[in-house]
């Protein structure tokens, strides 16, 4: 077991945002899902050594937590939610830069990660620009090289795809699939896509509470039997928003067309549905599972 978190509690004051935590991550790619103000930012900060806690034990390869952080930061890469880097440096420059924190001291050795993690990043072309220069995506797509140089075991991206065009989404994708045969990598994102096409594993938390842990390909069980698609008159969509889970909506002629999760079958023109992977994380964030 790479990573091991065993009853871990962290309160900010009097408000508990991690409540007994307990998970076990291995080499591969590890996806954390969950709404905003789900306890994810949180946790993470935790596991890159940055923000104490009070209750509970971590294991990072064998290393404690809190009496071997020195260890652990030493296989450590991280990319917190809020990436700002200074905007006089190049890109290049500024990967040199983290790299020699990093302690690789070899000039040709530092030279070769930060070309093939630009490469890896698609930011050749705008190695020698200026960051102050660089658009919102190119500046999400550095914060990922950062975490990655030094070659890390363990690798902490705190919603790393966010404003990520589609075409980059599938190019970080194929990166961290690469990377996941020998690192652990733990991920935090809203789009579900990201984990379900890349995630071996997955954790759902919400409300600093783990709801579920596990195959990816298992969380679509949890909306087994409880999702639908349901056909309503234009007139009822406000009707259906408030009764049920909605997972999408679309327009069919006069009807609105819901797939919705519902414990119970739904009244009306309505067919069962083959869960997704969505579906079971709404299913199980909105507690309404079969
Ligand atoms: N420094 C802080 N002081 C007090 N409360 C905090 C602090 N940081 C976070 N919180 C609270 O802890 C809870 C978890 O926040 P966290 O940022 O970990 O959530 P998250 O899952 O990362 O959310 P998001 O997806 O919106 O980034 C939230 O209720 C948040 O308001």
């Amino acid at each position: 077991m790479s990573i091991k978190i065993e009853g871990l509690q962290k309160s900010y004051r009097s408000f508990q945002a991690l409540k007994n935590i307990n998970l076990q991550i291995e080499t591969g790619l590890f996806g954390l899902l969950g709404p905003n103000g789900a306890g994810k930012s949180t946790l993470m900060k935790i596991l890159s050594t940055i923000l104490p806690f009070q209750e509970g034990k971590v294991s990072i390869y064998g290393h404690d937590l809190v009496s071997e952080g020195d260890k652990v930061r030493q296989l450590l890469g991280y990319l917190p939610q809020h990436f700002n880097v200074p905007s006089q440096f190049t890109g290049r420059e500024f990967l040199h830069y983290v790299a020699s924190l990093k302690g690789v001291s070899n000039l040709q050795e530092r030279k070769n990660q930060v070309e093939k993690t630009l490469e890896d990043v698609n930011l050749i072309e705008q190695a020698n620009k200026k960051i102050k220069g660089y658009s919102g995506g190119m500046k999400r797509r550095l914060g990922v090289a950062q975490a990655l140089i030094g070659n890390p075991k363990f690798i902490i991206l705190d919603e790393p795809t966010a404003g990520l065009d589609p075409s980059e989404r599938i190019r970080f994708r194929n990166v961290m699939e690469r990377l996941s045969k020998d690192h652990s990598i733990i991920l935090s994102t809203h789009i579900i896509n990201d984990i379900e096409s890349s995630c071996k594993n997955v954790a759902v938390i919400h409300r600093g509470e783990v709801l579920f842990q596990g195959f990816t390909e298992l969380l679509a069980d949890k909306a087994k039997n409880v999702a639908w698609e349901l056909s309503v008159p234009f007139s009822q969509y406000d009707k259906i928003e408030k009764e049920y889970v909605i997972i999408s909506s679309r327009k069919e002629k006069d009807q609105a067309v819901f797939r919705i999760i519902s414990k119970e079958q739904p009244q009306g023109n309505v067919r069962p549905v083959q869960p997704t992977v969505e579906d079971g994380y709404m299913a199980v964030i909105s507690r309404v599972m079969s």
